[in-house]
């Protein structure tokens, strides 16, 4: 008979602190077949959500708007800026993002693989090498034709993205990872119903405006009217 041992997890350090949540770097060494011998290791993210301040609650409703949140118990606690009302406040957004992880990771866009969530704790696959985070879209600089790659691979991103029919709701250069050249797309709990919520269109004009002014200001002509007029076209 094989039994099977848990995993065993280890947090080897910080990767970055951020406005709702901090990212920590973790390797999971998997037990080989007779549950003893550490085997495998992979170094994964966890990304562990603190909840939201009061003052932040508005734009928590805008997002979730159209999403059956609104009006509970639950959601009045999170409106309260409570204790309690963080803590779901932090759960909902992890498993917000691991959902449009998943969505959007079986719909083969360049996402983390999406590894488990638990309570705040999203985990997921680590980009980077050995245990350094890839570099952010705005930290690369380079000609137009050199950064022209990245762009055509953001523009694909957000065709992809519209022909689902959501946006990324908080698309910029800082939640754009580059990996030997590849973009990869994080920070995703916001993702939004284009259509059937009433800040949709907003949301994915903001983001077209967020990468336009970015690759207008390494050189590239990037349109903001027209790549969205674009996205809107592929949603219908
Ligand atoms: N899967 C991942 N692999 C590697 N690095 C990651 C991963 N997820 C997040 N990071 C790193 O952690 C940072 C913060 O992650 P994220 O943007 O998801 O959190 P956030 O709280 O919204 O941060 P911010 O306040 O900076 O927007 C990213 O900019 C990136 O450097």
């Amino acid at each position: 008979m094989v039994t099977s041992a848990a995993a065993i997890d280890t947090e080897l350090g910080i990767v970055k602190t951020g406005k709702e949540a901090d990212v920590f770097l973790i390797e999971r060494a998997v037990p080989d077949s007779d549950g003893r011998t550490p085997g495998e290791r992979v170094i994964l993210a966890a990304k562990r959500y603190r909840g939201p301040e009061t003052s932040d609650f508005h734009r928590s409703s805008r997002y979730t708007e159209g999403r059956g949140m609104r009006n509970t118990r639950d959601s009045r606690a999170v409106a309260r800026g409570s204790s309690y009302g963080r803590s779901v406040s932090a759960s909902r957004w992890a498993y917000a993002e691991f959902e449009a992880l998943r969505t959007l990771y079986v719909r083969g866009l360049p996402v983390p693989y999406p590894v488990q969530v638990n309570g705040s704790e999203l985990l997921m696959e680590f980009i980077g090498d050995g245990q350094i985070a890839a570099p952010r879209l705005a930290t690369q600089r380079g000609t137009a034709s050199e950064l022209y790659p990245l762009y055509a691979q953001v523009v694909e991103i957000m065709r992809q993205l519209a022909r689902a029919g959501v946006a990324h709701g908080d698309l910029s250069p800082y939640n754009l990872l580059v990996h030997h050249g590849r973009v990869v797309v994080i920070d995703l709990p916001q993702l939004v119903e284009v259509v059937s919520n009433p800040g949709g269109m907003d949301m994915l004009y903001r983001d077209c405006v967020n990468v336009c002014t970015w690759f207008t200001r390494q050189g590239l002509g990037c349109d903001a009217d027209a790549v969205f007029a674009e996205l809107v076209a592929e949603m219908f």
